[in-house]
């Protein structure tokens, strides 16, 4: 078989869920999703524990979808919780790989993108990339200001996804993406919501320690009462951040963290399911009120993202309480396997230098 140039091999690793797909340039050859339940999960005590287990899946995957790995010109995984950076493509290097694995930002499956994308690439001799990782940080300096000078805000969300759907709103609406502003929701098993001013995300809740809760993260929690949570003796330090970070939320309520298990739940008559879920879009509004605050009122769209804005109920709700901010536009689900690929297409093909990781 001929070697393709542009053939390229997507992985996004999640919470939830190992996303992957293969391109061929543009255009898609295929897209799979396999889902981890929290059982599945559950025997790796860190993130990279659970590297070859999705590597073997991925490797499955393309078995079964006849796909040769050596036919692939570039690997690119999504980013993880590297340090503070610009939007952009990257490519993968040791000091990457090194910080990623030391997960000194903190654990998210993200990590394992650039990992297993070198790992393969490697093999290979082709380039592995990353684009737009969960750690674009495009805030102003007011925005980093905790209210504890022990601590500051940063910068961790859906950047991915979020960009490329806000690009391709502006795009419908004949402007370019730096010329319009939007607060941009990202609902999936973490929450983001952003006010993108003019082409930069400006602020952000940190999706996996403020804002809303999530299916599996609790979001901002009363101080106090989290602080005697802390030194109660019921927790190690360990099991007390996995609580917050992925026993949270819907899983802290209903044990799971499916979405649409909590609304068949309240369509079935279960009380705390129907109040549950019409918190997380009562928080998810307020969030968005106050993001609309940063942008001075002066929003164009509010975009709702990501796999929960399937829901109709969940974006009613939403939607009922923050209309008379500005349209909304819901796009379900995420583009994110198709930024990854145009992200290194627009570099090998030279459009774009490939940023350097230090
Ligand atoms: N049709 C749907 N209706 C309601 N929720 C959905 C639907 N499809 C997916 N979800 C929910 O979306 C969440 C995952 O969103 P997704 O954007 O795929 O997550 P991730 O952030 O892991 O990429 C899960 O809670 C899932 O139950
Ligand atoms: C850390 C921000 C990205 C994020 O929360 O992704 P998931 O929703 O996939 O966990």
């Amino acid at each position: 078989m001929a070697l393709s140039k542009n053939r390229i091999l997507v992985i996004n690793p999640g919470a939830t869920s190992t996303k992957m797909g293969v391109f061929e340039d543009e255009a898609l050859l295929f897209k799979r999703t396999v889902d981890h339940s929290v059982q599945d999960l559950q025997e790796f005590a860190k993130v990279v524990d659970q590297y070859q287990y999705r590597l073997d899946l991925a490797l499955q995957v393309l078995k079964e979808e006849n796909i040769e790995i050596k036919t692939l010109a570039s690997i690119v995984g999504r980013g993880g919780l590297l340090k503070s950076l610009p939007g952009g493509t990257y490519k993968v290097n040791e000091k990457m790989i090194e910080d990623l694995k030391k997960a000194e930002r903190g654990e998210h499956a993200s990590n394992l993108g650039a990992v297993m994308a070198s790992d393969l690439a490697g093999q290979l001799n082709v380039p592995a990339f990353i684009v737009d990782p969960v750690s674009v940080d495009e805030m102003e300096p007011v925005a980093r200001i905790s209210g504890l000078a022990d601590i500051e805000r940063i910068s961790l969300s859906h950047a991915l996804n979020m960009k490329a759907v806000a690009r391709k709103v502006a795009q419908e609406m004949d402007k370019a993406y730096e010329d319009v502003n939007f607060v941009v929701v990202h609902l999936g098993t973490g929450v983001s919501v952003t006010p993108h001013k003019r082409g930069k995300m400006i602020d952000v809740n940190n999706a996996k320690a403020e804002g809303p809760f999530s299916p599996d993260r609790c979001g901002g929690l009363p101080a106090d009462q989290l602080v005697k949570l802390c030194f109660s003796g019921k927790y190690t330090y360990d099991e007390l951040k996995e609580k917050v970070s992925s026993k949270g939320g819907f899983y802290s309520y209903f044990g799971t963290t499916d979405a649409r298990e909590v609304e068949a739940m309240a369509a079935a008559g279960n009380e705390k399911a129907n109040i549950v879920l019409e918190a997380l879009a009562y928080q998810v509004a307020k969030e968005i009120g106050a993001m609309a605050a940063v942008l001075e009122g002066d929003v164009d769209k509010i975009i709702l993202t990501g796999g929960i804005a399937y829901s109709k109920r969940i974006v009613a709700d939403i939607a009922k309480r923050v209309k008379f901010i500005a349209p909304i536009e819901v796009v379900p689900g995420e583009e994110e396997l198709e930024s990854l690929a145009l992200g290194a297409l627009r570099v090998i093909r030279g459009e774009e230098e490939a940023a350097i990781y230090s």
